[in-house]
């Protein structure tokens, strides 16, 4: 995997005569014991992140935690004071905290665009002209232009509002202009600091849905800004958690729901639903784990209800529950199933949980066994599996 931002040990100190602050910092000064030494504001400290191509890295904490400070260094609208936050430019990395004008320049011309909270359109200029504005600024040629901001507005839905100015368009509208924009220029790496928070709710699932739509295609590298976590989790591959200033945890989002770092980590996730997180490979406890029953077969459940033959090459031979012979059947056939106390249900890993379950309800709490793409058998989920998970226990 290719990195597309690295921020490495970035200390960022609002206001004048930064080195006192930074030194306080290093002392273990708090930022609180440097606002009032220094009048200085830490906006953030220590920070180490490294985001690959073509994820969606979410930005979390609450208001202040420093989500912003740190996302606006990546094109230098914040002067970072130490450290530094590389940035893939063709296929080498830049430095922007020391690189020349002219390379910041075409940096944020080229490499990274962002999209703000306020939608920044310009009103004298009609939706088309608004999209097309980073690539004139960026010298596209006209028709050139104009074929991609037609192709950006169709991708929105937006096309009939091309010659539309600003103000005759709603906030939801607006910022779906913002997002052709943004994903219109050539830039790969996109900056996203709340775009969707001003919007009412409704409005706002519709647009990261179509911000995931977008991305399928265009496959940007997205670094998004949130106070939200639902919405970290609906879109991010991976969610950094910030608190004062610094990073507290980063990772997958079933990896912050299951291992929150610490009580400020499971403050957040305290009302996240696990079941719209969660997929059956997070809860499964693998073959290598499950208790042996002579013979080549396994048991699937605690309970021993239900056991597997597997042979050699990893597949199911025979299955057998509560003593009987059973047959198993996949999730995707659930509906069509009806409850047989004979069946055992198998999924692949990626299976939402809320499915799993649904499996288990049907089947009289049988544990569901789990193949890979191959048809072997990769390890199962027992009702005990779920409870922990959701109970987070
Ligand atoms: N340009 C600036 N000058 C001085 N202080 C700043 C500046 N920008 C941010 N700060 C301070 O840095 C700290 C972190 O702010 P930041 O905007 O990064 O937080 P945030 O997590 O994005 O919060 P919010 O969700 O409210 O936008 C805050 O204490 C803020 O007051």
């Amino acid at each position: 995997m290719n990195v597309a931002v690295d921020f490495k040990n970035v200390d960022i100190v609002f206001g004048a005569d930064t080195n006192a602050s930074l030194a306080m910092l290093d002392k273990g000064a708090t930022r609180a014991e440097i606002l009032e030494k220094t009048g200085n504001v830490l906006g953030c400290a220590g920070a180490n992140l490294t985001i690959n191509e073509g994820e969606i890295s979410v930005l979390m904490g609450l208001s202040g935690s420093g989500k912003s400070t740190l996302l606006r260094a990546v094109n230098r609208l914040n002067i970072v004071s130490r450290g530094s936050v590389m940035v893939k430019d063709g296929d080498k990395m830049v430095d922007v905290v020391s690189c020349d004008e002219a390379t910041l320049r075409r940096l944020r011309q080229h490499q990274v665009a962002m999209v703000f909270q306020q939608f920044g359109l310009l009103p004298w200029r009609t939706v088309e002209e608004n999209v097309g504005l980073g690539l004139e600024l960026a010298g596209m040629p006209d028709a050139e232009r104009k074929a991609k901001v037609g192709k950006q507005l169709d991708l929105v839905n937006l096309t009939p509002w091309a010659k539309k100015y600003a103000h005759e368009l709603s906030g939801g509208m607006q910022q779906r202009v913002g997002l052709a924009r943004a994903f219109a220029t050539e830039a790969p790496i996109l900056l996203m600091d709340e775009p969707f928070s001003a919007l009412d709710p409704l409005i706002r699932t519709k647009l990261q849905d179509e911000l995931l739509q977008l991305q399928k295609t265009l496959k940007k590298t997205i670094i998004f800004v949130s106070h939200d976590l639902e919405e970290a989790l609906k879109i991010g591959n991976t969610i950094t958690i910030m608190e004062g200033g610094r990073i507290v945890q980063s990772g997958p989002p079933e990896d912050i729901v299951l291992r929150p770092a610490n009580d400020y980590v499971r403050d957040f996730i305290a009302n996240v639903n696990p079941l719209s997180v969660l997929t059956a490979w997070n809860v499964m406890r693998d073959r290598r784990d499950l208790e042996d029953a002579g013979e080549g077969w396994l048991w699937l459940d605690r309970r021993k209800t239900t056991r597997f033959k597997i042979d050699a090459q990893g597949l199911v031979a025979a299955a057998e529950r509560n003593g009987q012979p059973a047959v198993w059947v996949s999730v995707d056939e659930i509906d069509k199933s009806a409850d047989e106390a004979s069946h055992v249900f198998w999924a692949k890993p990626g299976t939402s949980l809320k499915l799993v379950m649904l499996a288990m309800h049907r089947s009289q709490t049988s544990p569901v066994a789990l193949f890979d793409d191959q048809s072997r058998f990769v390890g199962a989920i027992g009702i005990r599996d779920v409870l922990s998970a959701v109970l987070r226990r």
